[in-house]
């Protein structure tokens, strides 16, 4: 196990609100249980609320009870970290109150790690109230959430602002696809592997499949989704970053600027989804009313906080194309929802078949290998391959079955560590390689702003699909235009 002896304070803004409390402080918690968070390290939790001493700690020790498996929760541990921790109640745009942390930080020369869990639209406020207050040294680092913008234009002034007082490589910019560890384990998979190596190109696979299904709704936040919709939530981040995993060329070494050159690389020569393409590369969906888990659960317009008529997309399957030697000619199948059977995350490598079939004719629709990576749930990897039938009876017929690696079987993990924890690792300890650049961001916005911009101005609707199905049929006709299907039809 890694141990720690780095000092640190974090500064947490908005340690009150809804990613604060679900995810950072029970992330916080777990890092403490596991002895990472060095003894002398402080946090520093910011909020608007004026508080009682003594109240914020109650508050979050009584959530984090609630929060935690019973079998997970030690009242010592949660004693432990809430003494690392003090409250203080400022409103963030006022910068006369940035005093606080200059004395917070007087005669301490640890690193100081500034959580924006807040609106970027504060951002370039709390950055010149850190920088007024002298808070800002080169060990500083600042952590900040997707999304980064609502478009290239939007993030890029973002990005401005942030860089107005913090270097690049001060800058920890979350998407927390890539804190998830299978996420992470796509990297060694690939590149610990020459198995997969050297079949990685379009001389061996025919087409991938990337699909991040969710079963839940809006979840209460039809305000924010409304604005925002699958392609901005979920495209241009997660998926796109999980495109760049799997298509990036090999990097030099495991340093952050390797890595995310290779991504760069990949966002560069993205193939244009433009007007003429739209008809075959693109759907776009919105959930009606239907079931999920066996329970009735309303559309899209009649959820919690719905206000009007809306043609925002809960659903996006695009065909994606890279125009590079090693996949030109293999589409990239990436597909995400809300309100779909199952909360599933997966990649599917579909590999050629053999050059020259021998084996029944009838069976050849089988002869293709399949790498299936399951992100989550049930973590693990599994390779489709051919064997022969066992029996007398069975000459040479062919049979399909999986080489499993399941994780948590295989490896007796006790627990998968939540995707913040590694994250918050990483920024303590100052690795970026788990973090997005600038000019990723950029890039996925410029493919993403297009093809938007396209959609927009064709007039059309999203198709609708029933809550609890796969999405609009227009996803499978796409496949099928192919000759294809979506894996969980294959099976
Ligand atoms: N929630 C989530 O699961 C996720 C959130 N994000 C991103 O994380 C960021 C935070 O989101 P979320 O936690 O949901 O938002 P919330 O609105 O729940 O929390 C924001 C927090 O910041 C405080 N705050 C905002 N403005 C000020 C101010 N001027 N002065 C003092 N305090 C202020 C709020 O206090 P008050 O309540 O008093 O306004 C609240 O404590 C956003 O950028 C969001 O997009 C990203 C991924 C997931
Ligand atoms: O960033 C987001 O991700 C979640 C899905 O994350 P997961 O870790 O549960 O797979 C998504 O529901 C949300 O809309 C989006 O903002």
């Amino acid at each position: 196990m890694e141990i720690n002896n780095t000092v640190f304070d974090l500064v947490l803004f908005g340690a009150l609100g809804d990613l604060a409390q679900r995810k950072l402080w029970p992330a916080l918690y777990q890092l403490e249980r596991a002895g990472l968070l060095a003894a002398e390290s402080r946090i520093l939790a910011l909020a608007r609320e004026e508080m009682e001493p003594g109240a914020f700690a109650t508050r979050t020790a009584k959530r984090l009870e609630a929060q935690l498996d019973a079998s997970d929760l030690d009242r010592n541990t949660v004693q432990a970290l809430l003494g690392k921790v003090e409250y203080q109640a400022f409103d963030f745009s006022e910068a006369e109150r940035y005093s606080v942390l200059k004395q917070w930080r007087e005669q301490r020369s640890v690193p100081l790690i500034v959580y924006m869990a807040t609106q970027p639209s504060i951002y370039g406020l709390i950055g010149e109230g850190l920088h007024e207050a002298q808070c800002i040294v080169a060990d500083t680092r600042v952590v900040v959430e997707k999304p980064i913008g609502h478009d290239l234009r939007s993030s890029r002034e973002i990005n401005d602002q942030l860089a107005r007082y913090f270097n690049e490589s001060q800058i920890f910019r979350i998407d927390h696809y890539l804190g998830k560890e299978t996420v992470q384990n796509l990297i060694a998979l690939r590149f610990a592997n020459n198995l997969f190596a050297a079949q990685w190109n379009q001389n061996h696979i025919s087409h991938v499949e990337i699909t991040v299904a969710e079963r839940v709704g809006i979840e209460g936040r039809w305000g924010y989704f409304d604005e925002a919709g699958q392609m901005r939530d979920m495209v241009q981040n997660h998926l796109l970053q999980l495109l760049c995993l799997i298509a990036m060329d090999p990097p030099s070494d495991l340093s952050a600027d390797s890595i995310r050159d290779e991504k760069v690389k990949i966002l560069k020569t993205l193939r244009a989804i433009t007007p003429d393409l739209m008809a075959t590369h693109l759907v776009r969906g919105q959930y009606t009313a239907g079931t999920s888990d066996g329970n009735p659960v309303p559309g899209y317009l009649e959820e919690e906080g719905a206000v009007r008529e809306s043609c925002t997309e809960t659903f996006v399957a695009i065909k994606a194309e890279i125009e590079n030697w090693r996949w030109v000619g293999v589409p990239f199948y990436l597909r995400t929802g809300k309100r779909l059977p199952e909360k599933v995350s997966q990649i599917i490598i579909h590999f050629k078949p053999a050059p020259h079939y021998i084996f029944d004719p009838d069976q050849k629709h089988l002869a293709h290998n399949k790498l299936i990576i399951r992100l989550q749930p049930d973590e693990g990897i599994s390779l489709e391959v051919l064997t022969k039938d066992q029996g007398l009876d069975k000459g040479m017929r062919l049979r399909q079955g999986p080489l499993q690696l399941n994780f948590s079987k295989a490896f007796d993990t006790a627990r998968i560590p939540d995707a913040y924890e590694r994250l918050l690792w990483e920024v303590i300890k100052g690795n970026q390689y788990l973090f997005v650049r600038r000019d990723e961001v950029e890039f996925a916005w410029r493919w993403v702003d297009r093809l938007i911009a396209d959609w927009e101005s064709s007039g059309e609707a999203p198709r609708r699909y029933v809550a609890g199905t796969w999405g609009p049929v227009a996803s499978i006709a796409m496949m099928a235009r192919d000759g294809r299907s979506w894996y969980e039809e294959d099976v």
